[in-house]
């Protein structure tokens, strides 16, 4: 095998998102939930046989080297090298977006995540889920569980994982038109740090309880600071929050609200199509149960 193509990097939802608290070296301590949804960037490898690892796509405003599908792949090849003794082939790296940065959906750490996982099976790697996941975590909190492929109950930065079960639904998600850097909502004054902890149990109570109504548990913490900062994310809570519990993903920029059926989403998209600003994009997707490669 010399080629895998067309691997899908999914998106993620946060269902909710509290800050309980902060580490010594100023990361924060979180609770979420994590589900995966069927929007992908895609993503082809082909091996090359000097070594290298290159990009072999444009994509604007991340050059090559700082590129997480790049650096995911040197450091497995690093990996693997020192525990076999041998450098594992090159390989060009073809990256299709249609996540957007800085939008909350883990973009960046979905497509590294596929790469280890791609580059592991091309490469005869045999490294297990656990080792890839501890490879991931330096480069991106949201890459363990990329990895872990299944929805998930998170705490710490997002690494200690449980799986839980949640209501199979449709989800509409709006791009805001804005890009919101993670480090900006983190340091800022506005944010609180000290939401009470909660227990899994909490959690999945609430969706045995509320499959019927599809309220979200808990809040975004993140969201306050959020709308603060950047007025097109407010406006998308407020717009989509006419048709149920919308709330923002991750660190923003998008919102999100749960529907049952594909055709409650579809009139919410009809409407949205009518009415929101030219700025705003708007996609449904559906509950993924598990990564299309999970291992
Ligand atoms: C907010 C989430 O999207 C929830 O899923 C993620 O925790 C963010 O993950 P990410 O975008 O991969 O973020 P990283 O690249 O790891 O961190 C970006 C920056 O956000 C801040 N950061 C991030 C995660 C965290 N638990 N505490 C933090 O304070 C740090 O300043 C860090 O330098
Ligand atoms: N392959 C990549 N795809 C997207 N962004 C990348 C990639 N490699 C590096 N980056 C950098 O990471 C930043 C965050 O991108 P990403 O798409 O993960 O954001 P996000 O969806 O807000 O993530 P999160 O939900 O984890 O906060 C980008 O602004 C970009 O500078």
């Amino acid at each position: 095998m010399t080629r895998l193509e067309h691997c899908p990097a999914p998106a993620k939802l946060n269902l909710f998102l509290h800050v309980t608290g902060r580490r010594p070296d100023g990361y924060h301590l979180l609770q979420t939930a994590f589900v995966l949804v069927d929007r992908c960037d895609t993503l082809d490898f082909t091996l090359r046989d000097d070594g290298q690892v290159r990009r072999v796509t444009d994509i604007p405003g991340v050059p090559e080297d700082s590129d997480l599908v790049v650096r995911a792949a040197r450091l497995l090849q690093e990996e693997v090298q020192r525990r076999t003794g041998t450098l594992p082939p090159g390989v060009d790296i073809a990256l299709h977006k249609i996540l957007p940065m800085g939008g909350g959906l883990g973009g960046g750490s979905s497509d590294a995540a596929t790469t280890l996982m791609a580059l592991n099976r091309l490469w005869g790697a045999g490294l297990s889920k656990q080792a890839l996941m501890d490879l991931g975590l330096p480069l991106g909190a949201d890459i363990p569980f990329f990895i872990f492929g299944e929805t998930a109950f998170a705490e710490g930065v997002g690494e200690a994982l449980q799986a839980v079960a949640v209501p199979d639904c449709w989800y509409v998600v709006i791009e805001p038109g804005v890009q919101v850097p993670t480090a900006h909502i983190f340091t800022s004054e506005y944010l609180t740090r000290n939401t009470a902890a909660v227990i899994i149990s909490d959690f999945s109570r609430h969706y045995a309880v509320q499959s019927s109504e599809l309220r979200q548990f808990g809040k975004n913490d993140l969201q306050q600071v959020a709308t603060r900062l950047f007025p097109p994310v407010a406006e998308a809570v407020e717009w989509l929050g006419a048709y149920g519990d919308a709330r923002m993903t991750g660190s923003g920029a998008c919102v999100f609200c749960a529907f049952h059926s594909e055709e409650q989403a579809d009139a919410v998209l009809d409407a949205f199509k009518r009415q929101a600003p030219a700025t705003w994009k708007g996609w449904k997707a559906k509950a993924l149960r598990k990564h299309p490669l999970a291992l």
